[in-house]
């Protein structure tokens, strides 16, 4: 392939903007124990000219996505200097938001659309327990209208759009090539059927997040939990690798792990959109997001996330056409693809994609919440292990706590 360009973004010396202290990333935790080990995947390689240095790419794309369902990815065309650039921007949000904006600009999860900012109290529009949790999401609606976006950011949109731009035109595209190589389907065949298009991050949305050290109370609450053990719902998720080590994947072995820090790379999660359009094959990401270890207890912790949405009227099925699935067949052994298959083959409707989203948004819950959180609510027992289990329109999900 042409070799694809590197991120080139707008100047951060531009006339008008203000002066933004640099992103200190926090110390590395000591701790080793309970970490994964995932695969590393260079997107580079992908322009070689070598066809055996591509294939091998493949298989190493292949493997991951079938046995862990994420994967590192290094060398996809940004600098750290260029990505510190974008932590110090959120950084810069978490200090200087006015609270006329946090106001103004609440987001109103119950419409389905995670659209503006969060306050740290829950995943309700209004004031629930401490989860110490703030952020700020992107979708269509604030790409589109400058006046959702808190006016601290808006001297540095040109830089967060052109970011976001090429996370998705760029990296996101090249990603799909190789999962679209896996399934032995054209190189655009996920990128042109699958992936939604319209504003830089399509249907889907970027995130600047702060997770803040939480109190007692709550840690009790939520027995250090930050966020439930979910999928999610999209294509693929792209988060950036972080210092502060809380981000954990559900294991093979059934236990969780977290994600070490690997700096500059991107940290793929598989959405359940790519689940079921593989047929199985890909295994959306089981994950959560715990307390770090002891030695990072009392840092803050800025996560950035861009979140790939499959085109919204889409009702997800496997690709017919992919000769893989059709070599092979489905594989139905866990999953969203399963309930999926359970729902079509009883002649009824699957969701659309924006169905969804939206009823999983619209109803999600906190970790703090006792009384949902408990055997008998939202929880069950599995094989001796305690499951969360919600039903979304008809679709079972049971996932680790
Ligand atoms: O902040 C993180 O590392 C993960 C957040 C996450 O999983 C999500 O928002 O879906
Ligand atoms: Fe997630």
């Amino acid at each position: 392939m042409a070799p694809a360009a590197p991120f080139n973004p707008p100047s951060a010396d531009l006339p008008g903007k203000p002066f933004v202290p640099e992103w200190v990333p926090p110390p590395v935790t000591k701790e080793t124990h309970k970490f994964a080990k995932l695969k590393s995947i260079e997107l580079s390689l992908l322009d070689s000219e070598d066809p055996a240095v591509v294939d091998a790419l493949i298989q190493n794309v292949k493997t991951a996505i079938r046995d862990d369902g994420f994967l590192f990815l290094e060398n996809y065309g940004v600098s750290l200097e260029q990505l510190h650039r974008q932590f110090a921007l959120a950084q810069y949000l978490y200090y200087n938001i006015s609270d006329e904006d946090k106001d103004n600009l609440l987001f109103d999860p119950e419409t389905g659309r995670w659209s503006g900012y969060k306050h740290p109290y829950g995943f309700k529009r209004q004031r629930g327990p401490t989860d110490g949790i703030e952020q700020f999401n992107w979708y269509k609606p604030d790409w589109e209208d400058i006046n959702r976006v808190p006016k601290c950011l808006h001297p540095f949109m040109d830089e967060i759009e052109s970011f976001c731009n090429y996370l998705t035109k760029s990296v996101n595209r090249r990603l799909l090539t190789l999962f679209s190589r896996v399934l032995e389907l054209p190189d655009d065949y996920l990128w042109d059927n699958v992936q939604s298009h319209g504003s830089p991050t399509g249907e889907g949305y970027f995130r600047y997040a702060l997770f803040r050290p939480v109190e007692k109370q709550t840690e009790e609450a939520s027995k250090g939990l930050r966020m439930h053990g979910h999928t999610d719902f999209g294509l693929t998720t792209l988060l950036f690798s972080v210092p502060i080590s809380c981000l954990q994947i559900w294991g093979r072995d059934e236990e969780w792990y977290y994600v070490p820090y690997k700096p500059g790379a991107l940290v793929i999660n598989i959405g359940d959109t790519l689940e079921i359009v593989s047929g199985g094959h890909f295994k959306a990401t089981r994950h959560r997001v715990f307390k770090p270890p002891v030695d990072q207890l009392h840092e803050e912790r800025l996560s950035l996330v861009l979140f790939n949405s499959s085109v919204g009227d889409l009702r997800m099925a496997p690709a017919a056409e992919s000769p893989l699935i059709q070599r092979e067949g489905c594989v139905e052994e866990q999953g969203v693809y399963k309930e999926f298959k359970n729902l079509t083959s009883k002649g009824q409707l699957v969701p659309t994609n924006r169905q969804w989203r939206e009823i999983q948004i619209s109803t999600a819950t906190d970790p703090t919440d006792t009384v949902r959180n408990r055997v008998g609510a939202d929880q069950v027992v599995i094989d001796g292990k305690v499951m969360h289990q919600r039903e979304y329109m008809g679709v079972k999900v049971v996932l680790p706590v």
